[in-house]
């Protein structure tokens, strides 16, 4: 007789199926299943070999299929589509199955998730898995939430199958309820910051030093060796020397300059302005996919708006190429700085309890965001694991200081040149603000007493006041 799975996953689209090849070429048995039943068919014909696989066609039979307590990721389209799977399941599994929805869930649906499978005796996870197709099935970072139980169960095989850096796993228990999904988002809207900072990067040499895209490529593999090491920044070299094999032009040319987005971007700003955290380097990369979407008023400015006509003359192109390189990191410093802090305050507000340095250390390998400079991080919450600011820790003041003048020649220059940098430029408007000694905040609340007698307090003494603007302009307590 067959022997029943360890673990088992529904939903085999990219990111299913290599999971479930990665727990099989890890050893597991692994049961296999998908609504639509051709593509556990697929996974069967075609991968077969990576271990030992046990496929059904229906629910219930996957849900046999599995040794006791029952261990299930779904990894199918975050929404309506992991409601309807959880549904089908819950009247199948018995008291003490784990189910872990490891796709890009959005983090209060996962609260009301968890909440609703523990009145079955259900755990639910709710797990965040970076690093696309090939992280799946060669090791991702992985972010799970649920009960601390659950973990016992459920950690030493997912990090298993994570990713390693110097031996370490890039997967840790990160809270209860949603606290997994929430870094998950975090983490992703990281990705749409980082992502809209080297477009910019790249962008700025196209557009200052009139290189072409294979040059930039280059110059992105050179960025490569230094402290800009990073996924994303490897990628963008390769993605930048592919020529398209109909046109024989660069790649990057042929592609409709319209970002689109799934949602996570989104939610993490939604978030961020609940709280109250400003990540405006996350804000402004999701605002510049919407932008980019915005087709009728993109025509309108065009054929409205007057255009920046003179060419942008860079003098020194290695200056040039470094300046951009510095501001880069600045910025990207600024990005997670603002993530790590929107983090803590999800973590105060939901009682998570969030070790924001083990989050760098399992960003380090595995996921999108995956990065050299993630070992800074680390190290940063070593020394001080309650970090007011990433920004302001000694290493990063330093770097991120040693970057400024770069940074502001390269602001500068784009917005004398025509060339939107919103992300660089935020960015820096961000380090000018949380630095400055004094903000004009002041002359908002002013403001707002006399109009709305909203009150103020003042910097010499205890209390909330209000102005009689309107009369004798004399002052109260509030
Ligand atoms: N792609 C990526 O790089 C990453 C994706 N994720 C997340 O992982 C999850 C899976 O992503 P991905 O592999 O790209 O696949 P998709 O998000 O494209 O989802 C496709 C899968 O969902 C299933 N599905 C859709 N609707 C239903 C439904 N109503 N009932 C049951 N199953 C349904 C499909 O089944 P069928 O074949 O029958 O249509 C298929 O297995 C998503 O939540 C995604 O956000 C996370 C990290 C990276
Ligand atoms: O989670 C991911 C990586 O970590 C996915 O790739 C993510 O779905 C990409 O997001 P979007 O489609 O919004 O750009």
């Amino acid at each position: 007789m067959t022997e029943l799975a360890q673990i088992g996953v529904t939903g085999l689209a990219v990111m299913g199926r290599n999971l479930a090849r990665n727990f099989a070429r890890h050893g597991y048995r692994v049961a296999v299943h998908n609504r639509s039943h051709a593509k556990t068919e697929s996974l069967l014909a075609d991968h077969g070999s990576d271990g030992t696989f046990i496929g059904s066609e229906s629910m219930a039979d996957f849900v046999a299929s599995l040794e006791r307590p029952r261990k299930v990721v779904i990894m199918v389209k975050a929404g309506g589509p992991t409601d309807a799977v959880i549904a089908e399941l819950v009247g199948l599994l018995e008291e003490g199955d784990i189910v872990i929805d490891a796709g890009n869930a959005h983090f209060p649906d996962t609260i009301r998730r968890e909440r609703e499978l523990k009145e079955h005796g259900l755990h639910f996870v709710g797990s965040g898995v970076s690093g696309g197709e090939e992280g799946a099935l060669n090791g991702p970072s992985i972010m799970p939430g649920g009960s601390p139980e659950s973990y016992t169960t459920l950690g030493p095989i997912l990090e298993d199958i994570s990713a390693k850096v110097d031996g370490v796993p890039c997967c840790t228990y990160i809270g209860p309820d949603g606290a997994g999904h929430f870094v998950k988002m975090v983490h992703n809207g990281i990705e749409y910051a980082d992502m809209q900072l080297i477009a910019e990067a790249y962008d700025l040499l196209r557009q200052g030093l009139g290189a072409s895209a294979g040059e930039i490529g280059e110059i992105f593999k050179t960025w490569n060796d230094g402290d800009l090491e990073s996924f994303l920044i490897e990628i963008t070299a390769d993605v930048l020397a592919h020529k398209d094999a109909e046109t024989g032009q660069p790649f990057v040319d042929i592609v409709l300059d319209q970002a689109e987005q799934k949602g996570t971007g989104r939610w993490t700003v939604q978030n961020a302005l609940d709280l109250g955290v400003p990540i405006t380097g996350i804000a402004e990369a999701t605002f510049a996919r919407a932008l980019s979407g915005s087709v009728p008023q993109r025509t309108a400015a065009r054929a409205g708006l007057q255009a920046h006509t003179a060419e942008w003359k860079v003098a020194d192109r290695e200056a040039f190429i470094d300046d951009v390189r510095q501001a880069l990191y600045a910025s990207k410093v600024v990005a997670y700085s603002q993530g790590f802090d929107q983090i803590a305050a999800a973590s105060s507000e939901y009682d998570w309890n969030i070790d924001r340095g083990a989050m760098a250390r399992i960003w380090r390998g595995g996921c999108i965001i995956r990065a050299r400079f993630l070992n800074r991080i680390t190290e940063a919450y070593e020394r001080d694991a309650d970090l007011p600011l990433l920004l302001a820790d000694p290493y990063f003041a330093d770097v991120v200081g040693n970057a400024l003048a770069a940074w502001r020649r390269v602001v500068a220059g784009a917005a004398q040149n025509g060339v939107p940098t919103p992300a660089f430029s935020s960015s820096l408007a961000y380090y000018d603000g949380i630095r400055a000694e004094r903000l004009p905040a002041s002359l908002i609340q002013a403001q707002r007493d006399f109009f709305g007698a909203h009150t103020y307090r003042r910097v010499d003494k205890e209390g909330t006041f209000h102005t009689e603007w309107s009369a004798d302009r004399t002052e109260s307590d509030a």
